[in-house]
């Protein structure tokens, strides 16, 4: 279902039209002295809005760095003071809650693994309730849309219409070259289920290493994201967490220079002519691939009367593998992605052999 929340634009609470948001900062703040001088190199970026450090660490095992805590919130203070960027920090239960609201926090994010469990965001979104903070909630480590959509209803429910959405990735299962995978079929769900709420992307924790950063943060662009969440620390190589996937504000800066920024729609007609023209066209083929699946179907049911009437099993294996094969080869001759021609297949398949164990059984 389609839900229009009343969620306020980004542009609402930076005061900025300029798209895309960003906000970038250390992975964790680790002295006042590192968290100044990285925000002072920050700062010389207009395109940085808000300034981002973590104080509160969830760490995976305990013994490793888990932050430097409430002190961590006064260096953030000062941070504002003196540049004048935005601050924020990641929130896990209600008492950083309190204590960020207290020290005057602009933007308070819930991280994956929160965002993961009802209770923690429902007790962070109870201390929330009654203020103009500014939240955002990544996605839960695992690719439930649901479960994030549930995080942000639960903060919208206490009053709270400054919200972002951010892509982080999710916990893979299995090798990948990525530290958390992205997977831009759930953005899109999330978008199309909840179309006025922001989205931006955390390229650092997708990528897990620098190299990676420009081309997952180009990938979000080209989907259409709101902004970037990037860690940068003045000297990554000494990070006492995340030191592989930090930028310097220097290598952000260029980075930032050769992201290439696309909008959702551009004000000229004769782009949105030829637009319309050519989605005409898909629509009309579209329509044809579905008269196909409807024709398909038809022997697909014929095949299971026979096979009734014979006592012959649904699932033909034999010419099911025989099918994949020649398949995935026209596949390959037509220019079309083998992995997406097996999965389209599988699809078809499994509903014909749904069909006819259905019938048959009946
Ligand atoms: C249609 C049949 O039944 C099943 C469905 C198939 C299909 O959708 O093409 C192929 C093999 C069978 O597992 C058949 O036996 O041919």
């Amino acid at each position: 279902m389609v839900t229009e929340l009343d969620i306020r634009p980004i542009s609402h609470w930076t005061q900025d039209e300029k798209y895309p948001l960003l906000v970038a900062g250390p992975c964790s703040l680790e002295t006042e002295e590192q968290t100044l001088e990285t925000a002072r190199l920050l700062a010389k970026d207009p395109r940085v809005h808000v300034y981002r450090g973590g104080v509160w660490k969830p760490r995976t095992r305990p013994g490793s760095f888990e932050g430097v805590g409430e002190i961590g919130l006064e260096w953030l203070k000062k941070v504002k003071a003196e540049t004048g960027l935005k601050v924020g920090t990641e929130v896990a239960n209600a008492q950083h809650t309190e204590a960020c609201l207290k020290a005057g926090i602009d933007v308070l994010w819930v991280g994956a693994r929160s965002t993961a469990s009802p209770f923690v965001v429902q007790e962070i979104a109870d201390v929330l309730k009654g203020t103009d903070a500014t939240v955002m909630v990544k996605n839960p480590v695992n690719p439930d849309v649901q479960l994030w959509i549930g995080a942000i209803e639960r903060l919208h429910q206490a009053g709270i219409k400054n919200l972002v959405a951010i892509h982080r990735g999710f916990t893979p299962f299995q090798e990948t070259k990525y530290r958390n995978y992205p997977r831009w079929k759930t953005l899109i769900e999330l978008k199309r289920l909840l179309p006025n709420l922001p989205v931006i992307c955390d390229p650092s924790h997708i990528a897990g290493k620098r190299e990676l950063l420009f081309e997952v943060s180009q990938k979000a662009f080209d989907m259409g994201i709101d902004g970037l969440m990037v860690e940068s620390h003045r000297d990554p190589s000494c990070a006492l967490s995340d030191a592989a996937q930090q930028l310097t504000p220097t290598d952000l800066g260029s980075m930032l220079d050769k992201l290439v920024l696309r909008k959702l729609h551009i004000d000229n007609p004769s782009f949105e002519n030829k637009l319309d023209e050519l989605r005409n066209r898909i629509d009309a083929m579209d329509h044809e691939v579905m008269e196909l699946l409807s024709s398909r179907n038809k022997i697909v049911s014929q095949i299971g009367n026979y096979k009734k009437e014979n006592n012959v099993t649904a699932l033909q294996i034999d010419r099911w593998t025989e099918m994949m094969n020649n398949r995935t080869n026209l596949a390959q001759k037509l220019g079309l992605d083998e992995t997406f021609i097996k999965i389209l297949f599988q699809l078809i398949h499994e509903d014909s052999v749904r069909q006819q164990t259905e019938f048959i059984d009946k």
